[in-house]
C-alpha cells in the first residue's frame, strides 16, 4: 500500500525563551490537526525584530529542546544556523524540501504574522507553494485572507504570554514558574539569561 507523505508543520521563531504559549500552539497542532508533527524551527535572527537581548542561538535551541523532550511528535530544527542570515522563511522552506524531498511542509503562523505577512520576503511564492495553518491571536484583522485556498483557519487554546513578558519578568526577579517549563527556568538560571 502507498504510504501517504507526513506532513510536518514547521513553527517558526525566536523562542527567546519558548514560553508555554509556543508549547500549547505546537502540541495542539501536532495532536489535534492532520499533521504527523511540528517541528520548532529556531531563527537565529528574525528579519523584522531588533537583536537586542536575545540569547545565543544554540542555548536557545536547547531551550526548545528541554522543553519537548519525550514528546515524539514535536522536534526541533537548527536548519536556519547554517543558511545565510537574516532567516527568510522561504528560503527555509526551499532548503528543508530539498533536504526532506518526501515530507510536505506546512507553515503554522499566528494571525497577527498574518497580518504583516505581504512584508515577508517572495510571500506570494509562499502562498502559491505552501498551505499555511493560522490559528487566532488576539486583534489581528485577517478578514483579507479568509477566502485565500493556501489558508486554512484552525482554532486554538490561546494563553497570552510572549517572550518579551517573560525576560522582563526574569528582570525583574518574578517567579515565572508554569509559564516556562521547569527544566527551561532551570537552564536560564544555569546560564544566567535575561537578568
Ligand atoms: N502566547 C502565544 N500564543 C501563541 N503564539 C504565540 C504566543 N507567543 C508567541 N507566539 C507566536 O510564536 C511564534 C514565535 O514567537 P517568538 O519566538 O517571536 O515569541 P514571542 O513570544 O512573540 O517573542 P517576543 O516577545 O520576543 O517578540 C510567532 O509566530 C508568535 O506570533
Ligand atoms: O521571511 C520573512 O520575510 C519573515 C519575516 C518575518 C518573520 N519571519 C519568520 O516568522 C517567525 C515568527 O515571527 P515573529 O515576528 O512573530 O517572531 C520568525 O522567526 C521568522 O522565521 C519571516
Amino acid at each position: 500500500m502507498e504510504k501517504t507523505r507526513q506532513k510536518i508543520g514547521l513553527f517558526f521563531g525566536s523562542f527567546n525563551p519558548v514560553h508555554i504559549g509556543h508549547l500549547i500552539i505546537a502540541n495542539y497542532m501536532a495532536n489535534f490537526s492532520d499533521l504527523d508533527e511540528v517541528w520548532f524551527v529556531v531563527s537565529p535572527h528574525n528579519p523584522l525584530k531588533q537583536k537586542s537581548s536575545l540569547a545565543n542561538m544554540y542555548d536557545r535551541l536547547e531551550m526548545v529542546n528541554l522543553a519537548i523532550a519525550n514528546t515524539p511528535c514535536l522536534k526541533a530544527s537548527d536548519i536556519e544556523f547554517k543558511l545565510p542570515q537574516p532567516s527568510y522563511t522561504i528560503d527555509t522552506l526551499t532548503h528543508l524540501k530539498e533536504k526532506y524531498p518526501s515530507k510536505e511542509f506546512i507553515l503554522i503562523m499566528g494571525s497577527d504574522n498574518l497580518v504583516s505577512f505581504k512584508k515577508w520576503k517572495n510571500y506570494e511564492i509562499l502562498l502559491r507553494d505552501y498551505n499555511i495553518y493560522v490559528y487566532p491571536r488576539p486583534e489581528a484583522n485577517v478578514e483579507e485572507w479568509e477566502t485565500h485556498p493556501s489558508i486554512t483557519f484552525t482554532t486554538t487554546p490561546q494563553m497570552e504570554i510572549s517572550s518579551t513578558f517573560i525576560r522582563n519578568a526574569i528582570k525583574q526577579r518574578k517567579n515565572i514558574r508554569f509559564l516556562v517549563p521547569d527544566k527551561v527556568i532551570e537552564f536560564i538560571d544555569k546560564k544566567n539569561l535575561y537578568s
